[in-house]
């Protein structure tokens, strides 16, 4: 229903843009609008955008109806006519006013309604992201941030969380190989987000727990806590120790190896997007008892501007497949074995070898992680944090996220 109703607004909004790009636009931005009986359409700066009547009501800046100090409306939306009309409307200066029926006026900045309109939004992203393979990363030369700017300047801060809004992945050098200090540079970033596995966890291969992270062996590329209803948004890593071979940690940019999937194949990425499937963590032993499971795409897209935000892929947690009917499924898997196929290409594969100091940062909703298999000791210290606090800190620095 919800695309139905998408599919039809997008072609309203391309047929806008059709119009734009034949029509001569004056240098100097002047708006223009035309008051339709199903919505307002506005021309300003060579958008053409339509709004809604309700949602122009509903979103009125006056003190009345939001608080600009908390950002909160005020307004109650369920006293709002659903047939409300304007009594007038004009264009004053750089901003819109409509005064409703009963008086009360809204007024709104053009470049706050363009800013705000669909037809701005579905073009647009909402975290602009660098997709990357090997080359791309590697080209990009990426300083990684240094411990004691990292802890003392902010402008370091936001240079880190630049580099990871747009690469999924991060870097601080040089920081202590304690617990404590790895604690210390998580919490300058955001909230450490508490698991079943801990809040800092520190973890070597002795078996533990009922996971094969905690021993030598390879892992193939995934994402972890796929099993959350909301995976963990980051993964820190920082190895605080190894004596032996091996151990190096893989990479894998999951929207890089997507996007090429959409552009190859796109009833399958649609497929993957659409199917929601069961990921589960059973662990039953004599000190931990846990049955989580999480229920979701392996791909999530926004549906107004197609942009991905999470890919869940995990093969050693993906639970039994009973969402699809026997038809559907052997197009899943063909759709799943592409998907694969794109994530094991060598040339998408950054490999890591991490050592003591080296503090790595990693978008769990985006970029894939695995390790080599090893020998010897070696010792891993790291957390998850919470998404939201991560993207908040970026925003209260500008970032767009
Ligand atoms: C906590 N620590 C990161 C050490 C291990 C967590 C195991 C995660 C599990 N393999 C998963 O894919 O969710
Ligand atoms: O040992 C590693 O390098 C990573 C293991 C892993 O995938 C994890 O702990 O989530
Ligand atoms: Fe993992």
């Amino acid at each position: 229903m919800f695309w139905k109703l998408h599919k039809s607004a997008l072609r309203q909004a391309q047929l806008l843009r059709g119009v734009s790009r034949s029509t001569a636009l004056p240098r100097r931005a002047c708006a223009t609008f035309r008051a339709h009986e199903e919505c307002l359409e506005l021309h300003y700066g060579g958008t053409q955008m339509r709004f809604n009547y309700v949602w122009l009501r509903d979103h009125c800046l006056s003190a009345a109806s939001y608080n600009s100090k908390t950002n909160q409306r005020n307004l109650d939306t369920g006293s709002i006519d659903l047939t409300i009309r304007p009594e007038s409307t004009r264009v004053e200066g750089d901003h819109l006013v409509i005064t409703w029926p009963g008086g009360h006026m809204s007024k709104y900045s053009l470049s706050w309604l363009t800013e705000n309109s669909f037809e701005r939004k579905y073009q647009s992203a909402e975290q602009p992201r660098i997709l990357w393979n090997s080359d791309i990363y590697r080209n990009a030369t990426i300083t990684s941030s240094k411990w004691d700017t990292f802890m003392s300047c902010d402008d370091e801060l936001k240079k880190f969380l630049q580099n990871y809004l747009l690469y999924g992945i991060a870097f601080v050098d040089d920081v202590p190989a304690t617990v404590e200090a790895t604690e210390a540079v998580t919490q300058r970033v955001s909230l450490i987000r508490e698991t079943t596995y801990g809040r800092m966890w520190c973890f070597t291969s002795d078996f533990s727990r009922g996971d094969t992270a905690y021993s030598q062996l390879a892992l193939d590329r995934h994402t972890d806590t796929s099993y959350f209803q909301e995976p963990c948004g980051i993964q820190v890593f920082h190895c605080l120790k190894h004596e032996g071979t091996g151990g190096r940690t893989l990479l894998v940019d999951g929207f890089y190896a997507a996007e090429k999937l959409r552009q190859r194949s796109p009833e399958s990425f649609e497929l993957l997007a659409q199917v929601p499937i069961k990921h589960e963590y059973i662990e039953n032993t004599d000190r931990h008892q846990n049955h989580i499971k999480g229920i979701g795409p392996v791909l999530n897209v926004y549906p107004w501007n197609n942009e991905m935000y999470l890919i869940r892929y995990n093969n050693y947690n993906r639970s039994v497949l009973n969402t699809i009917p026997h038809d559907v499924v052997q197009r899943w898997y063909a759709a799943h074995r592409e998907l694969t196929t794109e994530l094991r290409r060598p040339e998408n594969e950054l490999w890591v070898k991490l050592t003591p100091g080296k503090v790595v940062f990693i978008d769990n909703w985006r970029v894939l992680h695995g390790r080599e298999s090893f020998t010897g000791s070696r010792q891993i210290c790291g957390c998850y944090l919470t998404r939201d606090d991560v993207l908040s800190a970026a925003r209260c620095f500008g970032l767009q996220a």
